[in-house]
């Protein structure tokens, strides 16, 4: 799936994921009004106005971008119906050739990962039936519980052909409570990125990158430069730009030489364009038109970012 992957950054020349964190806030009256019609105001209501809201964007930009990343928490928050529509999500986007990051953020004790491998890489054996339930491409992963709550992942990965991203330097404003701390003289987030190194070993593509990739925020970009070169087959997904603050001219040092080794994430700034001041004039009701214009922006951001890193 690396391969696949980094096939399609190529061939879109488009090194970004699409978030797909569908709050209910974002999504514009008219699709809302017309799934409460149907449904009511309901958690279904709900789950099919996400869903609706999440079809019109990945419509109007799936030409563009090599993957999406649908955050589950966003779907998990209306209970059945919103897993419903997190699966129909992930179906869609692969059926329109997308590669599909489930943002589920897992790791446990190992018999329990194993569980959350199969449920989200993997297959599930029902007396003779067999079921893919979710099906994701690669899922994010955390590595707090060690190599035994990391293996089940890999094991799936290498069977099925997925791949993992594994939290190593997150974006938000308290992450180096934990991961910049000293340990043997170097920070913890050093000493994970050892760990994914040696986790994604044996899983290089013929592309020459790991399936095993790492999450490096965009909000510490002195600390992506340092991880760029511990990791260096390792894909980084790197969150935080836009909303959070990150933006391309701090981004070239996440990528390699040859231009490969890091895919930028956007949610808000990009499902929630039409509600930001740059986007406003394309209006609520053509709000998926003002997600392709962000999209062809954050292209052309990071595009010069790195055009000007060379
Ligand atoms: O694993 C992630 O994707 C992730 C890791 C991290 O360090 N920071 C981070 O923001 N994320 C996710 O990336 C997305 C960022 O959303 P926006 O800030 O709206 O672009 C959310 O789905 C977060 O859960």
């Amino acid at each position: 799936m690396i391969d696949k992957l980094v096939a399609k950054i190529q061939k879109t020349n488009a090194p970004i994921v699409v978030g797909l964190d569908p709050m209910l806030a974002y999504v514009p009256d008219h699709i809302k009004e017309a799934a409460y019609r149907e449904h009511g105001e309901t958690l279904k209501g709900a789950a099919e106005a996400i869903w609706e809201f999440n079809r019109r964007i990945v419509d109007a930009v799936a030409d563009l971008i090599p993957a999406v990343k649908p955050q589950i928490a966003m779907y998990e928050q209306f209970g059945i119906e919103g897993l419903i529509a997190f699966q129909k999500t992930v179906s869609y986007c692969k059926s329109k050739d997308l590669v599909v990051i489930g943002d589920v953020k897992r790791g446990d004790i190992g018999s329990t990962s194993a569980a959350y491998a199969a449920g989200h890489l993997g297959h599930v054996e029902v007396g003779g039936n067999v079921y893919a339930p979710f099906d994701e491409d690669f899922i994010t992963v955390n590595p707090y519980l060690g190599t035994d709550g990391i293996k089940p992942f890999t094991d799936i990965c290498k069977k099925e052909n997925k791949g993992l991203f594994i939290l190593v330097k997150t974006s938000n404003p308290s992450s180096g409570e934990f991961q910049d701390r000293l340990v043997d003289g170097r920070p913890l987030y050093e000493l994970v990125a050892d760990m994914v190194n040696q986790w994604g070993a044996d899983l290089t593509g013929s592309c020459g990158y790991s399936a095993v990739g790492a999450v490096v925020g965009a909000t510490y970009p002195e600390i992506g430069k340092v991880l760029r070169k511990v990791m260096p087959k390792s894909y980084i997904l790197v969150p935080g730009y836009g909303a959070q603050g990150g933006k391309g001219a701090d981004l070239a040092h996440y990528f390699n030489e040859d231009g490969l080794g890091a895919i930028v994430n956007s949610s808000r700034g990009i499902i929630a364009a039409y509600k930001q001041e740059a986007y406003a004039s394309f209006g609520a009701e053509h709000f998926e038109e003002a997600s392709r214009q962000a999209v062809l922006d954050m292209i052309a951001d990071i595009d010069g970012a790195l055009k000007a890193a060379k």
